[in-house]
């Protein structure tokens, strides 16, 4: 477990434009290094904003989308065309443009490929086994105001399964209630957790996870980078810090 470090920006376009500019540089670092980079990806608004800032600045940086493995790190169970996809709207926002190998682009079961939420969490871990360590280079993560990271939720049963990958959540507070997550015992393999927030209807929830809350009252607390953990804010949502 790593202690947080806290970078407050402006707002949440320089927060955008600060951690896509750090990811791209990590990326690089790691293919110079000669290796495959793993990286999982959240849904919400501050990493839309975040990817499309990746898009704009991929041509001046040294990534080889190629040789860069995605996963997601929570996925909601609708139709594989459905907005409310977190992949799809990650591939809108950077995956169709940057040149990404579809074989290296890890989305989790929709309701076209998996006949419940278990089953869709079942299938996942289980490509996260055949296809890579599990040793993300970079999580990122958004959280809700009420303290919830991928789709790990204040009170629900899947925030004590950690003898599993993933997880099937059948009643997200947060629509829609269906939804597949990496449980805490994965997301904290990762060598750098990154917390994305912005806005100051979260300024409470990043407090209270920053303080060291109880993970089961504030999931984000329950999540941390084997070598960093990092937590991106804007001026409003460190506004209770
Ligand atoms: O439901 C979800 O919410 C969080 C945060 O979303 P935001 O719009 O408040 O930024 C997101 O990180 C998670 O992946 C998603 O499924």
């Amino acid at each position: 477990m790593t202690s947080p470090r806290i970078e407050v920006h402006d707002d949440a376009a320089t927060l955008a434009t600060s951690v896509a500019g750090e990811l791209l540089s990590r990326l690089a670092d790691a293919q110079a290094a000669g290796h495959v980079p793993q990286i999982a990806l959240t849904g919400g608004t501050i990493a839309d904003a975040v990817h499309r800032e990746v898009a704009r600045r991929t041509a001046d940086a040294e990534v080889d989308w190629s040789r860069v493995v995605v996963w997601w790190g929570d996925e909601r169970f609708v139709a594989p065309d459905d907005p409310e996809r977190n992949a799809g709207q990650a591939r809108a926002a950077f995956l169709d443009t940057v040149g990404v190998d579809p074989a290296n682009v890890h989305e989790m079961p929709s309701t076209a490929d998996a006949g419940t939420v278990e089953d869709a969490a079942a299938a996942y871990s289980a490509t996260m086994r055949e296809h890579g360590s599990g040793e993300f280079e970079v999580v990122m993560l958004g959280v809700g105001p009420d303290g919830h990271v991928a789709s790990l939720f204040p009170g629900s049963p899947a925030l004590d399964v950690d003898d599993r990958i993933a997880v099937g959540v059948t009643d997200s507070p947060k629509p829609p209630p269906q939804r597949v997550s990496l449980t805490f015992a994965a997301l904290n393999r990762s060598r750098s957790v990154w917390f994305l927030v912005s806005g100051d209807a979260k300024a409470q929830a990043v407090a209270r996870a920053v303080g060291g809350a109880d993970r089961h009252d504030i999931p984000a607390a329950g999540v941390s980078g084997q070598e960093e953990t990092l937590w991106f804010l804007d001026r409003a949502s460190a506004s209770a810090l």
